[in-house]
């Protein structure tokens, strides 16, 4: 059995390999892009792109295309051999890169750890600030920009692009390099970029203290202004009781490289977190191996498990303090541990199982598509992104598709640059690697243009820029409108404020009704707990810190929020759409009364339900596959 696996698996390598040469080929003889033979909707998505392509040539297409197309085809030659499904041709490189980062990571651990418990709002700013910048400079550490030879953010250990020469014998220290790179910083928004994301979260917070507050104790009416009336944040509250997003304060991580790229993202998301400024942090990963280094959801866990137990520790002789030579004496030791790095970890692995960190991959991080088009090819996610307080875009790869690929004049504005994409305020962070920019000061182009002609591909410079700017939430999915007629359905006296996309609104005022219903937990302790109309089950077990997962956070992409419903109420429900049954057929422990909570909202109807959480629900593979 053994050996037959293994012939296959050989077999399929060679397979692999073909189709490696055949693509390697097609490149060189600047061959018409071919049509995905795998049959997916994800494939079918791009052979409709490609189908419509006006120009269907590597070298003829746009850069940022045909570089994405190339990295769709090597996919797909994992896909189309099954023994290989699951296989990363750059999953050994991102391990050795990792390795070699150990050193910084623990110095930036060992540093981070005294600023992560709550302090005063300068310290918490300048903190902030520092870390922003380690996050740009890990963005070095790119496998495609040094095609695929290791690079290392410690130049004594770096084989390319040497920095300054740092002598091995020393523990290199990526907070000293903010200040060596301090001039290599072009635009540094990252000051305008803290005191916006307080003011946006403070703004959501209050939005849901007095949404809560309003739905209180007292059966009393609330009325609710017309939304076109307010401002995005007070869209919060109508929009929760509508589509019942979770009423919490987040932040969005639009990753880049793994290794010490995301050791640094996952930095900055703890730091938010424990300085109490969001309450999650949603990071959205590639589903596929992408561009060489980039995150999948494997290498997320690769980077969290490997940091709570890798080890290391360096000693090195303290230089000496200089002085007279009489007074001199021999040198103190520095020495660095992992233990840090290894607390980090563990709170990470914490945060992920407390849904604090979520890992999430759309297709659409892996399609050809720039962002201003994302609204027109994945409007869900774009709605998702909406309601981050805040959205951090790494790397010169997601640079390049905010901008759209197009070689804006230097000192064009970031918003102006970004076509409209504007689903909530934006802050890029991106070492310069391709030659497209904007938002530089006059002449600032031109005079690094004449230092070195090649400085757009080195990666040596960086921008982090902030937009404020961002599309208020004007209307809902068609999934939202569905759930919102549903309620109304059951409901003839309850009058819903719906939003229509046109901006004609119409608005009604909004009464509330209490609905009580029971949960049963894993251990058959049934917990009573009052919800609203239009409440979704899922979110209202967060609320009361009943363990129902969500890891999808109600995208239908899980099935980690499955519970059985009391059958009474089973067939009062509304059926279930195909994309939710086809989900449960992967549940484990699935029965007759099965059903996603997330798609469970609570009409009057509902009253007295009880709700049963399945004995386990190890369904681990959204997060981490
Ligand atoms: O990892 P990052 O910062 O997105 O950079 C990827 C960049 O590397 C390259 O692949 C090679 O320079 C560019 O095409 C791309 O913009």
């Amino acid at each position: 059995m053994v050996v037959a696996s293994q012939v296959k698996t050989d077999q399929d390598i060679r397979g692999l390999i073909q189709y490696i040469s055949k693509l390697k080929n097609e490149i060189a003889t600047n061959k018409k892009y071919e049509l995905m033979t795998v049959d997916t909707p994800e494939a079918k998505k791009w052979n409709d792109w490609i189908g419509d392509a006006p120009n269907q040539y590597y070298f003829t297409n746009t850069w940022v295309f045909s570089e994405c197309y190339v990295y769709r085809r090597l996919r797909e030659g994992c896909e189309i051999h099954k023994s290989l499904n699951d296989f990363d041709p750059f999953g050994e490189q991102k391990a050795q890169s990792f390795a070699i980062a150990l050193e910084p990571m623990c110095v930036v651990a060992d540093k981070v750890m005294t600023m992560l418990s709550e302090s005063n709002k300068d310290k918490r700013k300048a903190d902030f600030i520092s870390l922003i910048k380690i996050c740009l400079w890990a963005n070095k550490c790119d496998l495609s920009l040094s095609v695929g030879e290791q690079i290392s953010i410690d130049p004594s250990n770096q084989t390319k692009n040497e920095v300054n020469g740092a002598a091995a014998s020393n523990i290199f220290d990526p907070f000293q390099m903010i200040t060596d790179y301090k001039d290599k910083v072009l635009v540094d928004d990252s000051s305008k970029a803290f005191d916006q994301i307080i003011i946006k979260t403070d703004n959501i917070r209050k939005a849901i203290a007095a949404e809560e507050q309003g739905g209180g104790e007292k059966e009393e009416d609330i009325k609710i202004p017309c939304p076109a009336k307010m401002t995005v944040p007070h869209y919060y509250p109508i929009i929760n009781y509508i589509v019942n997003t979770p009423p919490k304060s987040l932040k969005d991580i639009v990753c880049d490289n793994a290794g010490y790229e995301l050791f640094s993202d996952l930095v900055v998301a703890s730091f938010l977190i424990e300085q109490n400024i969001v309450d999650k942090v949603r990071f959205h990963v590639k589903k596929i191996p992408w561009f060489v280094s980039d995150v999948t959801p494997k290498d997320f866990q690769y980077v969290v498990e490997q940091c709570k137990t890798a080890s290391f520790s360096k000693t090195v002789p303290r230089e000496p303090k200089p002085g007279p030579a009489e007074v001199k004496t021999a040198p103190e030791s520095t020495s660095i541990t992992a233990d840090n790095l290894h607390q980090l970890g563990q709170q990470w692995s914490q945060y992920l199982a407390d849904g604090k960190f979520v890992v999430l991959c759309d297709d659409f991080w892996t399609s050809p598509h720039v962002y201003k088009d994302m609204k027109k090819y994945d409007s869900n996610l774009y709605r998702k992104l909406q309601f981050a307080a805040a959205i951090l875009f790494k790397g010169d790869l997601n640079y390049r598709k905010l901008l759209g690929e197009v070689n804006w004049n230097p000192v064009t504005s970031f918003e102006t640059a970004l076509q409209g994409f504007l689903p909530a305020p934006m802050l890029a962070v991106r070492t310069v690697k391709a030659d497209l920019i904007c938002g530089l000061p006059k002449g600032k182009w031109e005079q690094i243009t004449k230092l070195d002609e090649q400085w757009m591909q080195k990666g040596d410079y960086g921008v982090i820029q902030f937009c404020t700017k961002a599309e208020p939430l004007k209307y809902l999915t068609s999934r939202a409108i569905i759930m919102a007629k549903n309620v109304r359905k059951h409901l003839s006296y309850y009058k819903l404020c719906m939003i229509h996309g046109s901006g004609d609104n119409f608005h009604q005022d909004y009464a509330i009704l209490y609905v009580n219903v029971y949960y049963v937990d894993k251990d058959g302790k049934k917990i009573k707990v009052r919800g609203k109309v239009g409440d979704n089950v899922l979110y209202l077990a967060h609320r009361y810190g009943i363990e129902m997962e969500g890891a999808c956070e109600a995208s239908l992409a899980c099935t980690t929020c499955h519970v059985y419903v009391q059958n009474k109420y089973f067939d009062m429900l509304p059926p279930s759409e195909e994309k939710e049954d086809d989900l449960l057929d992967m549940a484990p422990f699935l029965k007759e009364n099965s059903r996603l909570g997330c798609q469970i909202v609570l009409t009057k109807e509902l009253e007295g339900m009880e709700l049963t959480l399945p004995k386990s629900n190890k369904e681990f593979l959204c997060r981490w596959t």
